[in-house]
């Protein structure tokens, strides 16, 4: 098996979409930060994978297996891959879900066709909800993009300016520290007419094609995106279709009434009350 050699393309045919996506990016963020032993054992590990295993290692057993040695990966260098996965993965998630729930349960009116949505795909009590249902589930994938337009768990980014930035003329020095608010963008009225307005209409094929490509960033843009952002949504698809399959939601505080806190992640501050009646 040479050096990255010619299987790759064929181990790129054989993965699923979601995992295609997600080692792609794993790479393309390795190299960025200058870490080409890291992307060399993933794509080892991939190539090992296809041929001799034929199953799918988790990502903390493929860091674990490169470990060790001069050459492989120190416990430190887990730990922070670790770090970074867990963190970045779980708030985000949580935080998401709870705008969803708070925002369907104001507008009893879309979650009625989220509820549709899932009806048609459920068809009998017992259907797990696997890949292939969270798949069709577009209008409630539809409903969470919207919720993160509008709340976006990461409200802000920070960056330092590697060189001068100049902005309608208006220069910015090199080295300046930068905060660019998601939260604020995600409010163009003219990328988004009526911004407050909840309408997951906004994220179907023909209102999205003509859009600025950075006019909707909840998972950043550029070489530092988020690289769980498909399994994020497919993880929110997951959580909110088995809660209100059973469960319609109603929001008991208002939507005046709620303060947000931005801190790292966008939260309620003391919480989101909501109330869970069921359905059937
Ligand atoms: C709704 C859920 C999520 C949101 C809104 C979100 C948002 C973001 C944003 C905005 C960034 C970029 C930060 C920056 O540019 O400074 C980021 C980076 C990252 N995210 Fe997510 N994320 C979510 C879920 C996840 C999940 C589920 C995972 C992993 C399983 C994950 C892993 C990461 C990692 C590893 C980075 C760092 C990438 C890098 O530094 O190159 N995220 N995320």
């Amino acid at each position: 098996m040479g050096e990255n050699g010619e299987l790759v393309p064929k181990f790129w045919d054989a993965v699923h979409e979601d995992c295609e996506y997600f080692a792609e990016n794993i790479e393309l963020k390795l190299n960025f930060v200058n870490r080409p032993r890291v992307v060399k054992l993933i794509n080892d590990s991939f190539m090992v994978l296809n041929l001799y295993k034929k199953q799918r290692l988790a990502f903390l057993d493929i860091l674990l297996e490169y470990s060790g040695g001069t050459k492989g990966l120190s416990d430190e260098d887990i730990r922070e891959e670790v770090d970074t996965f867990m963190f970045e993965g779980h708030d985000t998630t949580a935080a998401a879900i709870s705008w969803s729930l708070f925002l369907l349960g104001h507008h009893p009116e879309i979650q009625a066709k989220v509820h549709e949505e899932l009806d048609a795909i459920l068809t009998s009590p017992d259907q797990p909800l696997g890949i292939a249902e969270l798949r069709q589930m577009k209008y409630t994938e539809n409903c969470i993009k919207e919720a993160l337009r509008l709340l976006p768990s990461v409200p802000y980014l920070g960056r330092v300016l590697s060189e001068d930035l100049n902005i309608c003329g208006n220069v910015i020095p090199a080295h300046t520290n930068v905060l660019i608010s998601i939260y604020m963008i995600h409010r163009d009225p003219v990328q988004f007419p009526d911004p407050e307005k909840f309408d997951p209409n906004r994220f179907l094929p023909e209102n999205t094609r003509k859009r600025h490509p950075y006019a909707y960033i909840p998972f950043s843009a550029g070489p530092r995106n988020c690289i769980g952002q498909k399994f994020a949504l497919l993880e929110e698809k997951a959580v909110l279709g088995r809660l209100l399959r059973q469960y319609s939601v109603v929001s008991e505080i208002k939507p005046l009434d709620i303060k947000l806190l931005g801190e790292l992640i966008l939260r309620p501050r003391g919480g989101n009350l909501v109330r869970l009646l069921p359905r059937h």
